[in-house]
């Protein structure tokens, strides 16, 4: 992948920085893709600076995050890039399903096995390896890269971490779907995508990989208490009790009186990137 396939397709000043937006057409996923980017204004004046991935949540684009969360002040004073992909492969000839939780806007972050998902749906691959090297390729980055999400996002930040060895300094999350193997949107989209062997959920299934002996990053989860999704999809107490046991470097904080909105993403994000800043020093 080469920087001649990206194409610039909006820059607006935002703390100095600029908030981007950029266009490319993807091998992994067969299909156009958009994703976003924020350049705090240290990489402006080309020094090469650190960067967050984020992974959003059922229905968003890449732009729900870089327009809801106000993340750039903080991103802007730590020196922090941000790297926001959408969450499913987009266009007319991608399949798609009605529902929310499924097809585009859903792709769960997961590489599909079954038809007719599979030509498109390779969310993981797209993000860990493609995406990834187009924005080192592209961007004035160090290297240094920690990860965080929300939700089916969350979801996809701590598979990753705990799948891709010591690739990320430190992962985070809002309201992860922590252990999608047994909650009704990841028995949906894992049948859905991956079929009926359950070996291969485990592979995307944060509780299991932990389970597994897979090494964690330093890990920061934040869980609101009057989230409706918090007692049918989350698994925020299996993960905790996984999390002790098996003695993970982690915080996991629940939130009373925040819901599963952005109003609770932005009202802790300063302090995920602060966390994450911790790790992505030196
Ligand atoms: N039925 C709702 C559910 C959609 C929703 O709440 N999406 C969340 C993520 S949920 C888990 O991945 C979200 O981030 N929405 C975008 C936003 O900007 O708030 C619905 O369809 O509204």
């Amino acid at each position: 992948m080469t920087q001649a396939n990206l194409k610039l397709v909006s820059s607006v000043r935002c703390f100095e920085g600029e908030q981007r937006r950029y266009e490319h057409v993807s091998e992994t996923l067969n299909c156009t893709m958009q994703f976003s980017v924020y350049l705090p204004p240290q990489a402006l004046r080309k020094d090469r600076v650190a960067a967050v991935l984020w992974l959003s949540g059922l229905t968003c684009t890449d732009e729900n995050f870089s327009s809801k969360a106000g993340a750039q002040r903080v991103a802007a004073q730590l020196g922090l890039a941000l790297i926001i992909p959408d969450t499913s492969p987009r266009g007319e000839e991608v399949a798609d399903d009605d529902a929310y939780d499924f097809g585009k806007g859903a792709g769960f972050y997961v590489n599909a096995t079954e038809e007719p998902w599979a030509r498109h749906y390779q969310m993981y691959d797209y993000i860990t390896k493609e995406l990834l090297d187009v924005v080192t390729d592209a961007l004035p980055l160090n290297g240094r890269m920690s990860i965080s999400g929300h939700s089916m996002g969350g979801h996809g930040a701590l598979v990753m971490a705990l799948r891709e060895d010591a690739r990320f300094a430190s992962v985070s999350a809002f309201a992860p779907i922590a252990h999608p193997s047994e909650c009704p949107w990841g028995h949906k989209a894992f049948g859905g995508y991956l079929g009926s062997d359950r070996e291969l959920w485990r592979e995307y299934d944060a509780v299991e990989l932990i389970r597994s002996g897979k090494k964690c990053p330093p890990l920061l989860v934040d869980q609101g208490g009057a989230d409706n999704f918090l007692a049918e999809q989350l698994n925020f107490s299996t993960l905790q009790d996984t999390v002790e046991k098996y003695h993970l470097v982690a915080q996991l904080r629940l939130q009373e009186g925040y819901d599963h909105s952005y109003y609770f993403i932005a009202s802790f994000i300063e302090d995920h990137l602060n966390f994450h800043k911790t790790y992505l020093k030196g």
